[in-house]
């Protein structure tokens, strides 16, 4: 498994698993390249050679990516409730998943470019906030909205 350069800023709030003493459970992971870099790049290069740059706007991306979103949801619809790892989805039903969740990472990736959002700074910084806002010591096996804890 790759290891990740990228440590949460906030040690203290240890994984769940690890808080019980018992070691994490194998987890699927990403290979770690393309970057969101890599990626805002490659779609830049695939839009100056189409001279496509006229029709990819923030609100035209922002509409393309949520038509995808809309394509993902197709492949699940009328699906029962579904396990990790879809095991029972055929392999061609996969396959087209992994071809809409990357139109949605594309276009998420391209409206941020021209939003001027630095994403994986962003994203980031949104996860210290979402720690602080759910500590994990507080909210431990509770999966409500932030607003309903009482101090
Ligand atoms: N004007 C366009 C058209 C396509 N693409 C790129 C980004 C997406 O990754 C993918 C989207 O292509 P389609 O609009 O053809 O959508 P699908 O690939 O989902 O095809 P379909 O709608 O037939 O499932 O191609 C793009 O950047 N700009």
């Amino acid at each position: 498994m790759a290891e990740s350069s990228v440590k949460a800023q906030e040690v203290s709030e240890a994984p769940a698993a690890q808080q019980n003493g018992l070691p994490a459970p194998e987890r699927f992971s990403f290979s770690p390249t393309p970057t969101l870099e890599d990626i805002r790049r490659l779609q830049a290069e695939f839009t100056d050679e189409r001279n496509w740059e006229q029709y990819h706007q923030p609100r035209n991306l922002l509409l393309a990516m949520v038509g995808e979103v809309g394509e993902v949801s197709e492949l699940f619809q009328w699906k029962g409730e579904v396990a990790e790892g879809l095991p029972s989805w055929t392999e061609r039903e996969r396959e087209q998943l992994s071809h809409e969740l990357s139109d949605v990472l594309i276009y998420l990736v391209e409206l941020a470019e021209k939003c001027h959002v630095d994403l994986p700074k962003a994203v980031l910084a949104k996860m210290a906030i979402n720690r602080s806002k759910y500590p994990a010591s507080k909210v431990h096996g509770l999966a409500k909205k932030y607003t309903e804890y009482q101090d």
